[in-house]
């Protein structure tokens, strides 16, 4: 097995970003999105069932069937680009908000229209996204599990220090779960980009539901040496404005 993030295939998918194409995320067809729906119902449903064991045989062997289909032929690699409509570049099999990924909560993030080109001078940009758990996502009692609630804040502070234009890798985050997030109910989440210190960008970001604040979170990004050096660079090939500051 490969090295953690060293996958080749992984690597060719992100050399697109560099030098490839990134397609339209509106060129996802209305037939792949709709699978990834009915495999979200097909968990909810899966948690929630009371059928008895010959249904439940059934429908396991339909869903093996299935499976089958999909398999037929699969991409190289899990990663997939692809750019939306408000010019942001998205992974689409990522487990935060992956419109290719059934595993991910549907969480819908609205459209960045002022996010700043990565490597720019960073500006805090507010970032929101809407959101409903299910019973799959649950942890205790009538509230979603906590690894969750930490899934949908990670990603949101994520895209948000991207949109600030000085994204990283999640080096730390610390959430504090302040009252209990439901699920079947619709979710804001909301992350903004702080400041930076170096390599490191710090970003804030909360969930409400109905208005209330049910966990908050705080987190360190850290940019790749290479990445950053990169932006120093063209920084300092920028011309220079009056009231320069640190790139
Ligand atoms: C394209 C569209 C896709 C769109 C896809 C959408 C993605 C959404 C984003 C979701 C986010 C993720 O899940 S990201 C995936 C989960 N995270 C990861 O896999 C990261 C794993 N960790 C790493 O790879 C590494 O540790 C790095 C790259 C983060 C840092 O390694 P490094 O480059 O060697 O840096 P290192 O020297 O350790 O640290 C650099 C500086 O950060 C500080 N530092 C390190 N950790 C912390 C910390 N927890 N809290 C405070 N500060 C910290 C150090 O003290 C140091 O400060 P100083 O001495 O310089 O002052």
């Amino acid at each position: 097995m490969a090295e953690p993030g060293t996958d080749t295939d992984d690597f060719a998918a992100l050399e697109q970003l560099i030098v490839g194409e990134i397609p339209d995320v509106t060129s996802i067809p209305d037939e792949a999105l709709d699978l990834v729906e009915q495999v979200r119902d097909l968990v909810e449903a899966t948690v929630l069932t009371d059928v008895g064991a010959d249904v439940r045989s059934a429908a396991a062997g339909l869903v093996a069937q299935a499976t089958e289909l999909l398999k037929a032929a699969t991409h190289p690699s899990a990663v997939r680009f692809a750019r939306t409509p408000d010019g942001r570049i998205d992974q689409l099999a990522q487990a935060g908000s992956g419109m290719l990924n059934p595993q991910a909560p549907r969480m819908v993030i609205r459209p960045v229209l002022d996010a700043v080109d990565v490597g720019a001078e960073p500006r805090s940009v507010e970032v929101v996204a809407d959101c409903v758990l299910t019973a799959a996502h649950s942890g205790p009692p009538g509230r979603a599990h906590g690894g969750v609630v930490a899934t949908l804040l990670d990603h949101l502070l994520g895209i948000a220090t991207s949109a600030a234009g000085r994204p990283g890798f999640t080096a730390g985050l610390e959430i504090r779960y302040r009252d209990a997030t439901p699920y079947d109910v619709p979710l804001e989440v909301r992350a903004r980009w702080t400041h930076r210190d170096g390599r490191k960008s710090f970003a804030t970001g909360e969930i409400l539901a109905q208005g209330r604040v049910t966990a908050e979170a705080t987190g360190v990004f850290v940019a790749p040496r290479d990445m950053q050096a990169r932006w120093q660079r063209d920084a300092e090939a920028r011309p220079e404005p009056a009231d320069a500051g640190q790139a």
